[in-house]
């Protein structure tokens, strides 16, 4: 099981994807970005390439799509926390809508 960052070391790597936040999902931190679409295919359209992503990797996050906008979420469910798998996850998802 790969190590939990710290709340330091998570707030150092996030300096590099300022899109992204720590947030909590029941109590265990994530990592966090919010999509802004023109309407709800486009988001959720855009939600099966980050679910194809996750599938490559077998590391998934939580999706949450809504008229006009995806949120993703990422942690390392078997860790507890976030991890650098979680991190290698946001820099993928961020090449995905460059
Ligand atoms: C059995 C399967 O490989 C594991 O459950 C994988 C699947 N995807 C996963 N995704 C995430 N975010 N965290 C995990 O611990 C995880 N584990």
């Amino acid at each position: 099981m790969t190590d939990v960052l710290t709340e330091e070391e998570l707030k150092s790597h996030l300096i590099r994807y300022p899109e992204w936040h720590r947030e909590s999902v029941g109590g265990v931190a994530c990592v966090r970005r919010i999509w802004i679409f023109d309407n709800f295919i486009d988001a959720f359209r855009f939600a099966g390439r980050v679910a194809e992503l996750a599938e490559k990797y077998n590391h998934h996050p939580q999706l949450t799509v809504s008229w006009g906008e995806l949120a993703v979420a990422w942690w390392s469910h078997d860790a507890g926390g976030v991890t650098q798998a979680d991190l290698e996850m946001v820099a993928l998802c961020d090449h995905l809508s460059t």
